[in-house]
Order: C-alpha cells, then structure tokens, then sequence
C-alpha cells in the first residue's frame, strides 16, 4: 500500500485524468484521536468529478449535533461515515457500520434563514487558520454558538450534512499554498450538497493549476444563500475590499 501511494508523482494540472489522495488528511486530528479523513478525488482536465471522504470518527447519524468529543460516539451500528459527491448528482453519506455496507442517503447543507444561529467549523491547528480574524467575522455575523474546531476535512463533510453551517479557512501566511487533496473532495461534496465554496476573493478554488491551489487564497464555504453574506464579512475584516 505505502509502495503505492508513493507512486502518486503526478504534478496535477488541467490535462487529464488524476487522482488526488490524502491517505490521511488531519495527520494531527489522527495522532490525538480526534477528527481525520481519508480523502480521494477524480480530476478530469482540471475539474473535480468525483470526491470521496472516508470519516471514521464522525458521528453514524447526519443530523447528531457538531460537538467537541464526537469521536467517543461509537454506537452498536458501528462508528463513522463515508461521503461521496459526483459532479452533477448530488452527495451523500453511507453509515460505516459494524456490519454489512448500509445504503447511502442523499445529504443537504441546511438552508440559512438566520445566519446569528449559524455554527462555524474551523482547524484545530491556529497555524492552519486564523481563530481570531475568525472569531471577528463571527461576531460581526452576530453569531453566538462557539466555533467547532475539528480536523481535516471532517469540516466538509459535517456543513454538507447540515450538522454545522459555514466552513472558513483564513489565511495565517500570505505564502501558504493549499494543496490538492486536503480539498477536492470536499469542495466537490459541499457543492453537490448545496453549498458555495471560494475562496476569501470570492474566486471559485482551481483544482487546474498544480498540486497547489496557486490562485487561491483560504476557503469560504457557505451555504449558497448565505455565502456572499459571509464572504462580504470575511472581506471587511480581513480588509481586502
Ligand atoms: N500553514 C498552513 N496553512 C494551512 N494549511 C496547512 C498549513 N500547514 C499545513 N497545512 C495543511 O493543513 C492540513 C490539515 O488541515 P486542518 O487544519 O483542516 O486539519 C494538513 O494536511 P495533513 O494533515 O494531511 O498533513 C496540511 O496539508
Ligand atoms: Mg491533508
């Protein structure tokens, strides 16, 4: 298997059929038991068709509430789920239960009517994503629910299955580049699922360039009748409009 992924030399790119895969995305999340995913992707000439995120500590249920300590929640069903999302035909999660494969169901963003009762997902890792430009948008969304800190993209799958509303990955160095596969699945998933996601320009996030998302800037992920509301919040604070 290690033999294998290290095959994965691809420099990615708008030609082509290329997988992108992050065995284990959230390495951090992994090592002190809480959040990870295991992350694939199919590009095609640039575009994401497929996405696939494999949460084994996420809750079983879709509508369980966003907490901190959901990777104790193990049940007798068993314990996490599996998200998939195909270009055009919609997202949805599959129990990884103790015994055989169950049936998928289709997931939605819940829709918001009132963005002061929203709930924000954000990195654990301070060094991944600004808590306190985060926490100022929050305030200013007149949003009172504490943010849920998890790891990986966990965060995708949970707003595309309406357990939390808004992702938001806020640049900490003006030099980072965000990679791939810490986010072709799950922009694919929250996009089939109802949801924007672009990054804080407003610009969709081009999977076309590289291994990196080049001409990208952090993530915004909203539900579409919420995202330019965000996204305008995001701009203030960070003063870059
Ligand atoms: N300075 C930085 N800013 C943003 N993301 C970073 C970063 N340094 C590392 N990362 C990426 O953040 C990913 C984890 O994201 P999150 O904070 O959402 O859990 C890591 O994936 P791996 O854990 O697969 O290495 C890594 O690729
Ligand atoms: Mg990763």
């Amino acid at each position: 298997m290690l033999t294998f992924i290290d095959y994965g030399n691809s420099k990615g790119g708008a030609k082509g059929r290329i997988w992108a895969i992050d065995p284990i995305d959230g390495t951090k999340g992994f090592l002190r038991g809480g959040q990870y995913a295991v992350c694939l992707a199919l590009m095609v000439d640039g575009d994401v068709k497929v996405g696939v995120l494999g949460c084994p500590n996420l809750p079983i249920d879709d509508a369980a509430p966003l907490s901190g300590g959901m990777e104790s929640g193990q049940t007798d069903e068993g314990k996490g789920c599996l998200f998939s999302g195909v270009l055009g035909q919609g997202a949805v999660s599959r129990p990884l239960t103790t015994g055989a494969l169950a049936a998928s169901q289709k997931i939605s963003m819940k829709a918001i009517t009132d963005i002061a009762a929203a709930t924000f997902c954000e990195s654990v890792e301070a060094g991944h994503s600004s808590h306190g430009d985060q926490a100022e948008i929050a305030k200013k969304l007149g949003i009172t629910n504490p943010s849920v800190r998890m790891d990986s993209q966990a965060k995708y799958a949970s707003i595309a299955r309406g357990a939390g509303d808004i992702y938001l990955r806020l640049p900490v160095k003006a030099t980072y580049q965000e990679k791939i596969w810490d986010h072709a699945a799950g922009d694919l998933i929250v996009r089939e699922a109802g949801g924007a996601v672009t990054d804080i320009h407003g610009k969709r996030l081009d999977f076309s360039i590289g291994r990196t998302l080049a001409d990208n800037k952090g993530v915004v992920a909203a539900p579409t009748g919420g995202h330019a509301q965000v996204l305008a919040v995001v701009q203030e604070v960070l003063k870059i409009k």
